[in-house]
């Protein structure tokens, strides 16, 4: 990276900036976040036409080549914005930022870092928040030592009020009152301040999920293991999605990658009701949505997945024979487990290859992952698993 002339006067900074048309600006704002060159300090700005970003620096060439190779086909997939376009450059130096001024987070102003995630607009306060703890993503804010639970209903409404201050785009806190748990994989929830409700809408990867906390399951925090998925996915493939909740792999995968066909299945009557919404809600075109008990699947489906996501991690290995015999040769099974350290993959593997072997096929591992941690020693994997 090259150092850019930068000079502080008052409340305001002198930055390169990245100038594009204000149409493309959120994408590109996003893109140049990912690589890092976003100067956090200072505000961007638009003109009539045009989105000023600031950058840390002037990118070096490779740098900037990396960013246009992102950006382009992006760009071309976009409408072009309406009126006169002129193509200026996108660098450019000596452009006055306001400085953001900082704003105080909930740990300020409670002197502690209570356990809290944020899905749309509803924040969500508990020490168990979701399947799974101790994430080391930065999905969920603020997420450290203390027990919620162990809190009193006055600690609970300061914790609230904190959270409803330094988050001026949250509209509800809700307390969690236990582990997400049962076959919907569902939590049951107290409200505690601002508008009382359980749906909202979450925005990731330029997807739109309708959620409701109370009915449905979802969770923000594996936003980038569906986007890994998403990535694997050809426009040529018909995915499975066995458990697919609101649809947060499915509807992705759709957007991003185009595949000829999704199904996207799940036992909760609740969750495929958010899907179906959610299909429309994102206009998607090639997703089915399904309610059935993922091990009818194999009737109608033998043989037709190139993917198939088997994102049910406590229970998966029960669904192993339906998802083998619904992939085809050299097809691929996302398999999701919660396993402990001293057998993070082996086991699971072991179920896949037997589940495999009963119908006369092999299997070829071709990605181990531990997703995330869930509990001391525990995680939770995934393995991509060809089943040929
Ligand atoms: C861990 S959640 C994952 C949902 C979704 N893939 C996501 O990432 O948000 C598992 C989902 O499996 C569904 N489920 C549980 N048992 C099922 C079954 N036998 N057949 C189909 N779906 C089932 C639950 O309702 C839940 O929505």
């Amino acid at each position: 990276m090259q150092k850019s002339g930068s000079s502080v006067d008052g409340e305001s900074v002198v930055r390169f900036a990245f100038r594009i048309h204000k149409e493309y600006g959120e994408p590109v704002r996003r893109i140049l976040d990912e690589a890092e060159f976003l100067d956090h300090s200072c505000k961007p700005f638009a003109d009539d036409l045009y989105l000023y970003l600031p950058l840390l620096c002037y990118p070096e060439k490779e740098e900037r080549l990396a960013i246009r190779d992102n950006l382009e086909p992006l760009l071309k997939e976009l409408p072009r914005p309406k009126g006169k376009v002129e193509f200026l450059s996108w660098y450019v130096k000596d452009i006055s930022f306001d400085i953001q001024k900082k704003a105080l987070t909930v740990s300020d102003i409670l002197g502690f870092s209570p356990a809290y995630e944020i899905i749309g607009d509803i924040a969500v306060l508990d020490d168990k928040i979701d399947d799974n703890v101790n994430d080391n993503t930065d999905e969920i804010t603020d997420n450290n030592d203390d027990s919620n639970s162990e809190k009193s209903a006055a600690d609970i409404s300061e914790i609230a009020g904190a959270i409803l201050t330094a988050h001026p785009s949250v509209k509800t806190v809700l307390l969690s009152l236990g582990p997400i748990s049962g076959e919907f994989r569902t939590r049951d929830l107290k409200f505690i301040a601002g508008i009382d409700k359980t749906e909202t809408v979450h925005k990731e990867y330029g997807c739109k999920y309708k959620v409701d906390l109370g009915r449905a399951y979802f969770t923000p925090r594996l936003s980038t293991e569906r986007r890994r998925i998403a990535d694997q996915i050809k426009s040529e493939d018909t995915v499975i999605d066995m458990f697919a909740g609101v649809g947060p792999y499915s509807i992705l995968i759709a957007k991003q990658s185009k595949p000829a066909q999704i199904i996207a299945n799940d036992k909760n009557d609740a969750a495929v009701e958010l899907l179906k919404e959610n299909i429309a809600l994102n206009k998607v075109k090639n997703v089915t949505a399904l309610n059935e008990d993922a091990a009818v699947l194999s009737e109608k489906y033998a043989k037709t997945g190139d993917h198939i996501i088997m994102n049910l991690p406590h229970n998966a290995c029960d669904f192993l024979d339906t998802a083998v015999s619904i992939c085809k040769k050299g097809g691929t099974i996302h398999y999701y487990a919660m396993t402990s350290d001293d057998d993070l993959f082996d086991g699971s593997i072991d179920l896949i290859r037997n589940a495999a072997k009963k119908q006369g096929r092999e299997i070829e591992v071709v990605e181990k992952r531990s997703v995330r941690s869930y509990a001391p020693h525990q995680y939770n994997i995934c393995l991509d698993v060809k089943i040929l």
